[in-house]
Formats: C-alpha cells, sequence, structure tokens
C-alpha cells in the first residue's frame, strides 16, 4: 500500500506541493487545554510519568490543528534522571539537576539499560497513542542528544554557553568522554523501547551543538548522532531519524550523511536559500519559522512561511518552526501559519 502519511513520505524523499507540517513544543503553555491537564497532573514531571495525562496533552494539539504528525509528550531530561540524577523544575526558570563534575559523581550513576525503571510509563504512553492518533498521523518519539544532555548533567541547568561542560571538557576529558558514552548508550536503549511501543520516527536534539566548534563538533554532535542512529537502523530498518544540530550554521552541511540521519531540523537563524542549496542537496530538511511569529502574527507571519515553502520547495521538506512555540504565543497564529503552508 502506498505510503499515505504526509510526514513519512518526506522521510523517505517525496517532493510534495504541500509539506507536511508540525510545531516543536506542540503540546504546551500556550493553549489553554494543555495548562488544564497540567494542572490536574499537579507539576510538569507528574505530567510526564501519567501515560494517560501525558497522551492527552500529546493528542491536543492534533484535534485543535490538525497537524501531521505527533510528538510524544516528554523531555530530554528524564534519561538523566533514569541514570540517577536529581530533576526538578523551578517554576520560571527551568530545570535543575545533580551536578556530574567528578568521577564520584559519574561512579554514582546506573548503567545504561537500568533506564527502563524508570522510564516505563513513557512507553506506556507510546503504547496509548499508537492506539488513539488518527490513522495518517504518526508519532514522532526523541530524546535529547548526548551533548546537550551531558551540558545539563555537568551544570545541574540551562546555561547561556555551556561553559561547565566545556570546561570538563578541557579539564577530565577522560570522565567527560565517559560521560557522554553513557548518555549515548542509553539513548540508544531509550529509543529503541520508544520504537519498540510504537514510535514511527524519532528526533534527536542537539540544542546546544551550536557552541562545539571544529573538531569538537565532530566529536560531540555528529559521532554521537551517527553512533545513535547507526544502532537504531540496525535494530529497527526503516525507522527515520531527524536530526537537530540546532544553530550549528555552516556546519549543517554535510550533517546527513556523516551521521546517517534521513532529515536535518534547521533553526531560524538559517537562509532558507541558502540551506535549500546546500542541506537539501542531502536530503530532507525541517524548518524553519521563527517562533516569535507565533506571538506577533500578521502579515510578516503569512508572507515568511510562505517564502520558507517556496524556498524549500525543489525538495523533500518538513514545515516546522525554528525552535520551540513559546508560552506567550496566540494558537491563532498557529491557525495563520497552517492556512499559509496549505494553501488556505
Ligand atoms: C533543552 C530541552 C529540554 N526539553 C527539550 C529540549 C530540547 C528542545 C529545545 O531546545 O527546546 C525537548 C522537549 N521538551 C518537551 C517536549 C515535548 C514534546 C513537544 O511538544 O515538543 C520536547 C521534545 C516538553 C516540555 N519541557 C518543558 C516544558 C514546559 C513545562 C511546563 O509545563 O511548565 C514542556 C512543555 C520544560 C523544559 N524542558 C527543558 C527546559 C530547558 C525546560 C524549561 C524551559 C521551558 O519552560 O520552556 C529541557
Amino acid at each position: 500500500m502506498a505510503e499515505t502519511k504526509k510526514l513519512l513520505r518526506a522521510l523517505a524523499g517525496e517532493v510534495q506541493k504541500v509539506p507536511p507540517i508540525w510545531m516543536m513544543r506542540q503540546a504546551g503553555r500556550y493553549l489553554p487545554e494543555y495548562r488544564a491537564t497540567r494542572e490536574q497532573a499537579g507539576d510538569f514531571l507528574s505530567l510526564c510519568y501519567t501515560p494517560d495525562l501525558a497522551a492527552e496533552v500529546t493528542l491536543q494539539p492534533i484535534r485543535r490543528f490538525g497537524f501531521d504528525a505527533a510528538i510524544l509528550f516528554a523531555d530530554i531530561l528524564l534519561v538523566p534522571q533514569a541514570l540517577g540524577a536529581d530533576l526538578w523544575f523551578v517554576t520560571g526558570e527551568g530545570p535543575r539537576l545533580s551536578t556530574i563534575t567528578r568521577q564520584a559523581g559519574f561512579d554514582a550513576l546506573k548503567p545504561a539499560d537500568a533506564i527502563h525503571d524508570t522510564l516505563g510509563p513513557i512507553y506506556e504512553t507510546v503504547r496509548i497513542l499508537s492506539r488513539e492518533l488518527p490513522a495518517d498521523t504518526p508519532l514522532i518519539g526523541f530524546a535529547g542528544a548526548p551533548w546537550t544532555v551531558a551540558t545539563y548533567m555537568i551544570a545541574g541547568r540551562g546555561t547561556p554557553d555551556q561553559a561547565p561542560a566545556h570546561a570538563l571538557m578541557r579539564e577530565e576529558c577522560a570522565l567527560f568522554e565517559a560521560l557522554l558514552e553513557r548518555i549515548t548508550e542509553a539513548t540508544i536503549t531509550y529509543l529503541s523501547a520508544q520504537i519498540e511501543a510504537g514510535a514511527e520516527v524519532v528526533k534527536i536534539f542537539d540544542s546546544w551543538a551550536g557552541s562545539l566548534r571544529g573538531d569538537d563538533f565532530d566529536r560531540y554532535a555528529v559521532e554521537p548522532a551517527r553512533r545513535i542512529t547507526a544502532a537504531l537502523k540496525e535494530r529497527h530498518p526503516g525507522i527515520p531519524v531527524i536530526g537537530f544540530p540546532r544553530e550549528a550554521g555552516e556546519r549543517y552541511v554535510g550533517f546527513a550523511s556523516a551521521t546517517g540521519v534521513d532529515c536535518v531540523a534547521l533553526d531560524n537563524s538559517v537562509d532558507p536559500a541558502w540551506a535549500a542549496a546546500h542541506v537539501q542537496a542531502d536530503g530532507c530538511v525541517q524548518g524553519n519559522l521563527a517562533p516569535g511569529h507565533m506571538v506577533t502574527g500578521g502579515r510578516a507571519l503569512v508572507d515568511e512561511t510562505r517564502a520558507i515553502v517556496e524556498a524549500f520547495s525543489g525538495g523533500p521538506h518538513i514545515f516546522n518552526l525554528g525552535h520551540g512555540i513559546t508560552p506567550d504565543a496566540d494558537p491563532d497564529n498557529v491557525h495563520l501559519m497552517i492556512e499559509a503552508v496549505r494553501g488556505g
């Protein structure tokens, strides 16, 4: 039977007149129904670990907007937690974790295959979604890339320049690399379990790839993505992988062929015409409208959306934002963007 899911067709390299569309953080605080379910769960982590409620918030943007893909509701920081780190969220500030800066902290981490003890509810969310999603809406599973996850485990929080992780890389390289290795193994195990539970695509979020330069980018962004992709493709042939080395700039060029990912997600600092010539030449790309348009709307939103669709119309493309939608966004602007993509 011919593939009917637009997202999977784009990932297989098909050029479509109307690209499939979904949105990073499509389940989130800009939606009143999300805020109500989160309230019911009590807090963000309880929402992630309660399969019925996590499945419900995953479905909310599908019902409201009819996106061409759903993304599992969870967080990249559940993997460090499953490896034994303490994790909590400070309202209005973001995540906090216990830090790994010495050998003793690393030695206390659990082995990669112990993550299932903690992450079982996430697989259950995936199973519920495989039953409940509309037949033409594939489910995207995801994990953080090892470098990005390591930056949080080392600093204990988000950092503007990832300085603590860069310092550990320079001063205690063996410890830094052992940590990356543990996260890489856990990520392969975790994504594999999501696929076994029913995820049809997986995405690797390397939100802080942009702070890796030169050889560091090859060693700590390209190489882990290549290993994860190769391991998943060996275990689950045919499952497409999306890589997101955010703010990689010129290093987006060749990323797909160096890692084996089926699609490269582009942040909104990238010029679409440049990316069409230099990145889309290698295969499918995803992106890359600035999330700020979901706040400001209007003519600029429509014009920019159409310009992105046009720039990428010569090759396989998945329409998305260049980063997650923000809590101050207006859901009406999401409708406007979808209409502009679908030609309404
Ligand atoms: C770095 C990172 C994290 N988490 C994630 C990344 C990589 C992508 C990126 O760069 O944004 C990925 C992520 N986080 C979340 C998803 C769910 C799926 C989706 O709808 O995209 C995904 C794919 C839910 C979430 N993860 C978080 C929220 C907000 C939580 C809330 O309801 O209060 C959601 C919906 C919390 C979170 N989680 C994280 C941070 C820094 C924060 C706080 C910032 C913020 O509040 O937006 C870590």
